[in-house]
């Protein structure tokens, strides 16, 4: 492994780009600004996002990743040549070898295209490792004991569940409901109970500042900007954590349903290991306050939200580039 070894979490909501010895090196939204006559990038990031609904014509702003799939793989190339680029890796004499963490839905074709993708920009060897797994990894479990751990990976478009034992999943479950599904809910919510209108940005801002997933946990308030629709004129409101509350609510029930789906299905002797070691949570959602409680109430089971959940991913990637033997074998391409 090179020093200048890339890690990458190609997330439906945010790109990460870990190098090795530096740090985490880009860490914005999973968007960009696509030339649709050339179908070249023109904007990444935090400016294509800063873009939405303000583009000129011929330019689209698109999410490369959407539901935990690749949505617009001809961008994938692109994408990754901006990392390498960024990485300033290029003028090195070795090239960079990628751990990239992709969706547990992807299919193979789609693994394959970015494997192909990653060796036609200037990658030495490219490792496609999980999310879940991965995530599993920069947590700091040890996931090459036959003991069983359960990760819940709640992200921007999609909650995967797995539990993880002998560096493999033995059982997981991929929903397409996480924080985005959160942010339309709350969107519907406040137009039905205040007549009112918000966007996605003002929606996601609600339920990172006051957000709640237990209705025990404080209740705080805010006021934003939207659209009165009675007057159709601008104005503001106030809106408190319960409102945010009662909006995901819907989302969240449906998550911990899958999760004990998975524990129902989950052999005998991995349910004791899950029920000594917890449930671990990961994924930006996992920020949401409350989450934890929910989780426990719900499953009987203690549950742990990991230490900057967002960043479990690149963390794995930064472990797995100093352990080429694990990461070997977890590759699934
Ligand atoms: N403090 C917070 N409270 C609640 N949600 C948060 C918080 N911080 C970030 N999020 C949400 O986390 C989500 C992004 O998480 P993350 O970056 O892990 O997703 P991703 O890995 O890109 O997505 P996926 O796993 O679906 O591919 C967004 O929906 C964002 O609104």
């Amino acid at each position: 492994m090179a020093k200048h070894d890339l890690g990458i979490d190609l997330g439906t909501a945010t790109f990460i780009v870990y190098k090795k010895n530096e740090g985490i090196l880009i860490n914005e939204p999973s968007v960009v600004a696509v030339d649709k006559l050339t179908n070249t990038i023109t904007a990444f990031g935090n400016e294509a996002k800063a873009m939405v609904g303000k583009t000129p014509y011929g330019v689209e702003i698109v999410h490369p990743m959407q539901d935990g799939v690749i949505a617009y793989p001809s961008l994938i190339e692109q994408l990754l040549r901006f990392f390498i680029k960024q990485a300033k890796t290029g003028f090195l004499p070795s090239k960079p070898n990628l751990v990239i963490g992709i969706p547990a839905r992807t299919t193979d074709v789609e693994r394959r295209a970015v494997k192909d993708a990653a060796e036609k920009v200037g990658a030495n060897k490219a490792f496609l490792v999980l999310e879940p797994i991965i995530a599993a990894i920069g947590i700091g479990l040890d996931i090459t004991k036959p003991n069983g751990h359960l990760i819940v990976d709640l992200g921007g478009g999609t909650t995967d569940i797995a539990v993880i034992s002998l560096s493999g999943s033995v059982i997981s479950e991929s929903i397409k409901l996480a924080g985005e599904a959160m942010d339309i809910e709350i969107i519907k919510y406040i137009k039905r109970k205040y007549k009112f209108l918000i966007g996605e940005a003002t929606a996601e801002f609600l339920k990172k500042e006051i957000g709640k997933a237990h209705k025990d946990m404080e209740t705080l308030e805010i006021e934003v900007r939207g659209q009165d629709i009675a007057s159709g004129m601008p104005s503001s409101r106030l809106i408190n954590s319960d409102d945010i509350f009662e909006a995901i609510e819907g989302v969240l029930n449906e998550i911990i349903q899958k999760t004990k789906t998975v524990l129902e299905h989950t052999p005998p002797e991995l349910s004791a290991d899950i029920l000594k070691n917890g449930i671990y949570l990961a994924g930006g959602t996992a920020n949401l306050r409350g989450l934890a409680q929910l989780f426990e109430e719900r499953t009987g089971v203690k549950t742990v939200v990991a230490e900057n959940p967002q960043l479990c991913v690149a963390q794995g990637a930064w472990i797995l580039l100093d352990n080429p033997e694990l990461l070997s074998k977890i590759a699934v391409i």
